[in-house]
């Protein structure tokens, strides 16, 4: 029996077996040996798509069989938490270089909230996240400046923003300009255009979330697995069925305004270094809210986050104007 040493990107996983690429472009179907166990999270899967892996492969009879034994750092992972009694938190990808949030005005609504909670989702997970306002042929003069409003608005913040048609094909090719030698997720609410920007991106492609909705699978509670893909342009993009988001993770109040980078900025200089930015005397996120530095809406996602209320709300022509 001859045993080689490999290394490679896993691309799939079915929680017994995991696909993985290697660095020359050959597939490998390999196993977990034994109890394989991650330093630090617990999980029910050791090892998710993205991760890199370094396994051996033996000949089998006709098979080549691989076992993965060892797994490189990852910068960053993205989880799920079951909601069941178990509470068990599931990786669903692993090493993201970003994010595409897909943000639609209407058909599907994306308010405020949705986009904040996932910065800050992002910010915590640490994965650079780009904002996709999509479907602009559809959209009135009044809406288009409640984009371009929206736009600017998160601009300031630092987020990359781009305006698109997955439709027309407007400015698909510089989401495709940033997605050149990185691995990218696409995420936004159910309608918000995914499937039809992938398509723009690579026709050929057929994922897995198309077939998922086609079939009425969602409701089911079928497992459901990421899956890398390698697109013609030299980009990687990892499909997550049935997931339209990320899974939200466990902040506590103190850090959640660490993840709102223009407050975060200006952290060091509230009075109190514990100051949540609420009620405290001289916080520096208030007093630039009022010199309207910091804009409300996401003032009010913050203190929603913070206090666990929930209410939904859609920066207004009447905000645009303002
Ligand atoms: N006018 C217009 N319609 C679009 C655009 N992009 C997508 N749509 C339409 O919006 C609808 C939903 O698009 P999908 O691509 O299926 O949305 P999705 O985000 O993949 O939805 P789920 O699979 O449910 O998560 C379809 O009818 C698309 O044709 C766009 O840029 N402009
Ligand atoms: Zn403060």
């Amino acid at each position: 029996m001859k045993l080689k040493r490999m290394k490679g990107t896993v691309y799939k996983s079915t929680g017994s077996w995991y696909t993985v690429k290697t660095q020359d472009g050959e597939f490998y179907e390999c196993r977990i040996k034994g109890k394989f166990r991650i330093q630090g999270i617990k999980s029910t899967n050791p090892i998710a798509v993205g991760d890199e892996v370094a396994f051996k492969i033996e000949q089998l009879g006709d098979d080549t069989v691989g076992t993965i034994h060892g797994i490189d750092d990852r910068k960053n992972y993205i989880i799920r938490k079951s909601v069941n009694l178990s509470k068990q938190t599931h990786i669903i990808a692993a090493n993201l270089d970003q994010v595409f949030l897909l943000v639609t005005l209407n058909n599907p609504t994306t308010y405020t909230i949705f986009i904040d909670r996932f910065l800050a989702t992002a910010e915590a997970y640490d994965i650079p996240a780009v904002l996709l306002f999509n479907k602009v042929d559809s959209y009135t003069i009044e809406e288009l400046a409640e984009i371009k409003y929206l736009a600017e608005l998160y601009r300031n913040v630092g987020y990359t923003c781009i305006g698109i048609s997955a439709k027309s094909g407007k400015n698909v090719d510089k989401v495709k300009e940033m997605m050149v030698g990185k691995t990218s997720m696409f995420a936004g609410h159910s309608g918000a255009g995914k499937s039809t920007l992938v398509n723009a991106l690579e026709p050929k492609l057929n994922l897995k979330t198309t077939e998922i909705s086609g079939q009425h699978l969602q409701g089911q509670h079928t497992t459901t697995f990421a899956e890398m893909f390698d697109l013609d342009f030299g980009a990687r993009i990892i499909d997550t069925p049935g997931i339209k988001g990320f899974g939200i993770v466990d902040m506590e109040k103190e850090e959640i305004g660490d993840y709102f980078p223009e407050f975060f900025k200006l952290k060091g200089n509230c009075k109190f270094n514990n100051c949540l930015h609420l009620d405290e005397p001289k916080c520096a996120v208030k007093e630039a809210l009022e010199n309207e530095e910091v804009a409300w809406s996401r003032y009010r996602s913050y203190v929603q986050m913070v206090t666990g209320e929930e209410e939904n709300y859609r920066v207004d022509i009447h905000d645009v104007k303002k």
